[in-house]
């Protein structure tokens, strides 16, 4: 093939994938599925477009997701939502407070060539990453991160790197870092932004440090309540009942073994549901744990919104207040997370609260967009 063939088979492959790109936009925003891989099966493999793609990421303890989105420079922010999903991969955990540098490295590698590949992107086609990861704690956390990303990426391509709670809030307002974020699954953590760019964080520091909203702050005092009844030292309730039958257990006693044998704080956590339907049956041991916790839950967010100002001087301004995690999920009869709304509502009567309908990677990947729109266009 000639050079001229070979410049010509390119231009023809880039305006194919343009317009696969536009048309599965637009099934996209008519509620489509869109498999993108059959699509590319008949482009050429460069998946984004000719504006290349944007990388979202969320790096948690359990799971650690990358979301792929087309770049669309056309796109004002409020049509950020109609970005088709080029791709979706996923590992395993890449905090590297948890697995060490060198495997959260690897592991965050490789789910960003996954989704790439999935999407039959190249990581020339890379314009902008925005790494949201759990254990970003501090400027020199960023900073050894952005290092490591900069030996993968060239120079043009933007870098982002933020903690997770950061990507959870930009789920709820289509990457705008504005509001507070409540984060309650086996951890907790509050985060918050002003529009001027002031941050606040409140808990996050682990169940040793006070967590006691978070997943595993509440079944660990289910546990405590179950030993304290056995004891003697605490009123009788069905959460022992409910705890030993759920984790084949014939005596309270044996709670010692099972705890020590894998005190991870996932595994703990996991109770939690039982403690909800124990207060569902009415149980007050149970009850008064979730009651506790909500205030918990409720005084992290207030301590944010205090920080930062976000409600204004008269208390009365609105403000996003986005809920993630398996906790906050509106799936039972005793809400957390609209009990936590109801606490922190009487306090700042203008919050308005979110619970995301995408999930955090993609809210990375907004803000990617934004931040990669603020950079070159600003
Ligand atoms: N219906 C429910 N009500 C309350 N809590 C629930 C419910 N269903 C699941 N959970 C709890 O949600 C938690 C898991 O949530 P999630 O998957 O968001 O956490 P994670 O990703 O493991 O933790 P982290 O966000 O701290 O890394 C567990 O503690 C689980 O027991």
């Amino acid at each position: 093939m000639t050079p001229e063939q070979e410049k010509e088979k390119e231009e023809k492959g880039e305006q194919e994938e343009q317009v696969l790109v536009l048309d599965a936009m637009k099934r996209y925003r008519n509620g489509e599925i869109w498999d993108f891989e059959d699509d590319m099966a008949v482009s050429d493999g460069h998946g984004g477009g000719e504006n290349g793609v944007l990388l979202g990421l969320d790096g948690g303890t359990t799971s650690t997701v990358c979301i792929c989105l087309p770049m669309v420079p056309s796109f004002s922010h409020s049509q950020l939502q109609s970005l088709p999903i080029l791709a979706r991969a996923v590992a395993g955990c890449s905090n590297h407070n948890s697995v060490g540098e060198i495997a959260a490295r690897e592991t965050l590698e490789q789910v960003m060539a996954d989704a790439l590949s999935k999407c039959g992107s190249k990581r020339s086609s890379v314009r902008a990453v925005c790494l949201a990861v759990s254990g970003v704690n501090h400027p020199t956390d960023q900073q050894r991160i952005l290092n490591w990303l900069r030996d993968i990426f060239p120079s043009h391509v933007k870098l982002y790197v933020r903690n997770d709670a950061v990507a959870a809030l930009a789920s709820g307002t289509m990457g705008r870092l504005h509001g507070c974020v409540l984060i309650a699954g086996t951890g907790t953590i509050a985060y918050g932004f002003t529009e001027d760019g002031k941050e606040a964080r409140a808990a996050g520091a682990g169940p040793v440090l006070g967590d006691w909203g978070s997943g595993y702050g509440i079944a660990a005092q289910a546990l405590t309540a179950v030993v304290k009844a056995h004891d003697g030292r605490g009123p009788s309730t069905r959460l022992t009942n409910s705890i030993l039958q759920a984790l084949d257990l014939s005596s309270a006693e044996e709670l010692i073994g099972w705890t020590y044998a894998d005190p991870s704080w996932a595994r703990i956590a996991a109770l939690v549901p039982l403690v909800v339907s124990c207060a569902e049956a009415g149980d007050e041991v149970a009850n008064k744990i979730l009651l506790e916790s909500v205030q918990e839950l409720a005084s992290s967010v207030k301590a944010v919104v205090e920080r930062l100002g976000l409600s204004g001087q008269d208390g009365k301004d609105a403000f996003p207040f986005v809920m993630v995690g398996g906790v906050l999920e509106a799936n039972r009869r005793w809400d957390i997370g609209k009990e936590v709304v109801n606490c922190i509502s009487k306090y700042f009567p203008r919050v308005l609260p979110i619970r995301p309908k995408v999930e955090p990677a993609v809210g990375a990947a907004w803000l990617a967009w934004n931040f990669f729109m603020k950079d070159c266009y600003s």
